[in-house]
């Protein structure tokens, strides 16, 4: 569907929402541009440019009408091309509208104060490491705005909500959410993102009462996920998303306001160099995952090579280096979750040609029986994986309260 088609999708009900809060460009700043990508040291080294759509830019072109029809795709645009639902298209844009005010928001001067439990009016949150702060609320309310105006979600159900929220009788898509994880990290400026899920709205169940409906809606199991994506807010925000077929990235410009296609069809590296964990905790480790870690990072597993070790801190990082540049990113205790974290992760992962497990089973296999439910989350490049797995007993049963 080219963007010009966008205009005929039901509006009425269910307009796009303004794609951005910036100013408008001014018109040739962006063709302008492109030359200077072509020769830049990063095309260059490989790396955007690897993806095919990068490459296309690194051809000479003659003049604006040719460097403009060299463009990469916006989000929306990109999902009209690969034939998504109009009802999909329309819920996307509802989500990356969020998603942009949500990274002004991280990156705002007053973060720092909303980070530390402090809302505008002064009122201190509940004290405690995972306590949920302001800017956690804040976010959670921007995103199910957002998705409550799409007119397309039949049920929400957030990391930041005790409970699902029935939003509409006719919506088409259930939607589950961690509107902001790795908040802890705001006050020092480390990366944070969002993570969402999409499914179906399951018809079967709408002769059930509500609550019912909304809890049984939620808890899916990841195999039937439509759609998962996260939005990196870091040094770029990246918008990185899979409707079944590939994981792709697009990468927010901020002369336009519109996330752009940079990273086409990501494939995890099989085999990566990096494990990332919090490795404080290795004396509370099983000696399966003492092992496999012990056996890489000295270069004696089945990769030849010494790993390194990277670690955020903050899953939406941690996993977006990973799906480049391979590797292993895990938490072993049981404190991620099934619905907002791991099993979107996982589709992602999964489209990317690499494996989300608990350790011992394929994520997106497992039933989830509560909203809340945790577990120790492994994703990775399919050879690291296995071998992972091959060591059996990497998850960690002991989960004291960490202070920090
Ligand atoms: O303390 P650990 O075990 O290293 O866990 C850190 C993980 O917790 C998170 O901060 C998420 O925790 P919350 O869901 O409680 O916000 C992740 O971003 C990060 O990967």
């Amino acid at each position: 569907m080219p963007l010009s088609s966008l205009s005929l999708l039901p509006f009425h009900r269910a307009p796009l929402p303004p794609t951005s809060n910036y100013p408008p460009p001014p018109p040739p700043s962006r063709a302008l541009l492109l030359p200077l990508l072509r020769h830049s040291p990063l095309s260059r080294r490989g790396g955007v440019s690897r993806s095919p759509a990068s490459r296309a830019r690194a051809v000479p072109a003659d003049g604006m009408a040719a460097a403009a029809a060299e463009t990469p795709p916006t989000l929306l645009e990109y999902m009209g091309q690969a034939g998504a639902a109009d009802d999909l298209v329309v819920l996307v844009a509802h989500v990356q509208s969020a998603c942009k005010r949500i990274a002004a928001l991280v990156a705002s001067p007053g973060n720092a104060e909303l980070s530390r439990g402090k809302a505008g009016g002064g009122v201190a949150v509940a004290a405690g490491r995972d306590a949920p702060k302001p800017l956690d609320e804040l976010s959670n309310e921007i995103i199910l705005s957002s998705l409550r105006r799409s007119g397309k979600v039949a049920v929400m159900a957030s990391e930041e909500n005790d409970l699902p929220i029935w939003v509409s009788n006719d919506g088409p898509y259930v939607v589950v959410t961690d509107p902001l994880d790795g908040s802890r990290n705001i006050e020092v400026s480390i990366p944070t993102g969002t993570i969402f899920g999409i499914y179906n709205r399951l018809v079967e169940l709408d002769h059930l009462p509500e609550e019912e409906r909304a809890q049984l809606n939620s808890l899916q199991s990841g195999t039937h996920l439509v759609a998962s994506g996260y939005v990196l807010y870091s040094s770029a925000t990246i918008f990185c998303i899979s409707f079944g077929a590939g994981t792709h990235g697009f990468t927010l410009d901020h002369l336009t306001g519109e996330f752009v296609l940079t990273h086409p069809s990501i494939q995890i590296p099989p085999r990566g160099q990096i494990y990332s964990v919090n490795d404080a905790r290795y004396f509370d480790w099983p000696e399966g995952l003492r092992k496999y870690i012990d056996t890489i990072r000295q270069g004696k597993g089945q990769h030849p090579k010494k790993y390194s070790a990277r670690y955020v801190c903050s899953l939406v990082a941690d996993f977006h280096r990973t799906l480049i540049y391979g590797g292993v990113a895990m938490n072993p205790r049981d404190h991620l979750r099934l619905v907002y974290e791991a099993n979107p992760l996982s589709f992602l992962a999964e489209q990317a040609g690499g494996r989300g497990s608990d350790g011992k089973n394929r994520i997106l296999s497992i039933q989830p029986v509560k909203l809340h439910q945790r577990l120790p989350l492994f994703l990775g490049g399919m050879e690291d994986m296995l071998e992972l797995e091959s060591y059996g007993d990497v998850q960690q049963k002991v989960n004291p309260g960490y202070e920090v």
